[in-house]
């Protein structure tokens, strides 16, 4: 998995300020091909600036962004990105929301796409008449569609209720296997991460201050001991109660 050839994203040094405020001041990170990461921290501490780098949406002040080795900007980059609030046009259907930017000729892939996030009955609804969860899965989809290699999540189920969230992870989870792009998620949801992600970063005061490899078989028990373990781990270290800079922190148990 760490080999070179399967880099897909490198981060190298990356730094970001608006004006006298310095939200990232140093980050370096490699994600391979096919993996999923997310990005946890506080409020502030740069989460979705660095996913808006990733897309291209901003620039960095200092630091390299590569992509398949190229420095990244909007109209190159493969990513695709969905937010917190699906951004859905609400003049368009839902198969209309799902075709944006697409010919009339994909009309098979929208159908398909749809019946993948089990939306195929509300094709031709309005999104107001959507549930939160429909709305995101409508927003999922049309992001997939598109099959990107970079599947970008800035913290898209951070308004749903908790059976929802759960639903939607299983979702994500089955569309990330089948589909096999490279997700990097932003949550403010730690159990989330640790539920989805085969690598968690943490971001504090501008740089990675841990990085947890989650080592669980998929689909993840969140009752067993090493999930539980994990995330308190994680939430320590953003808490602050462990406050050294570490990486891939070893679990003693192994996952049964
Ligand atoms: N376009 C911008 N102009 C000025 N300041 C910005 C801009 N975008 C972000 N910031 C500032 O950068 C800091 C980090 O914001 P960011 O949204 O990346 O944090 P976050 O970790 O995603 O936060 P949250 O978890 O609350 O969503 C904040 O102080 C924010 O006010």
């Amino acid at each position: 998995m760490n080999s070179r050839r399967e880099t897909m994203l490198e981060l190298e040094s990356v730094q970001k300020s608006f004006g006298q405020q310095n939200v990232l001041t140093g980050i370096d990170l490699k994600v391979n091909k096919g993996e999923f990461i997310a990005i946890v921290g506080k409020s502030g501490c740069g989460k979705s600036t660095l996913l808006r780098l990733i897309a291209g949406l901003e620039h960095p002040t200092g630091g390299e962004l590569l992509l398949n080795g190229k420095s990244i900007n909007e109209q190159n980059s493969p990513a695709k990105i969905m937010f917190q609030d699906g951004r859905l046009l609400p003049w368009k259907t839902v198969e209309q929301n799902v075709g944006l930017g697409l010919k009339k000729e994909n009309q098979e892939k929208i159908t398909k796409m749809l019946e993948q996030v089990g939306l195929s009955e509300r094709a031709k609804d309005w999104p107001a008449v959507l549930s939160g969860g429909q709305k995101q899965r409508v927003a999922l989809a049309r992001a997939l569609v598109h099959e990107p290699e970079l599947l970008l999540l800035d913290e898209p189920l951070g308004a749903l209720d908790a059976l929802t969230r759960i639903e939607m992870h299983q979702l994500i989870e089955d569309l990330w296997k089948q589909k096999q792009f490279t997700a990097i998620l932003v949550t403010h949801d730690v159990e989330e991460a640790v539920a989805l992600s085969n690598r968690v970063i943490v971001i504090d005061r501008g740089v990675i201050t841990m990085e947890q490899t989650v080592n669980l078989s998929y689909p993840r028990q969140r009752e067993h001991p090493v999930f539980n373990k994990t995330v308190s781990k994680i939430l320590n270290v953003i808490l602050g109660k462990e406050n050294v800079i570490e990486k891939n922190i070893p679990l003693l148990t192994t996952y049964q």
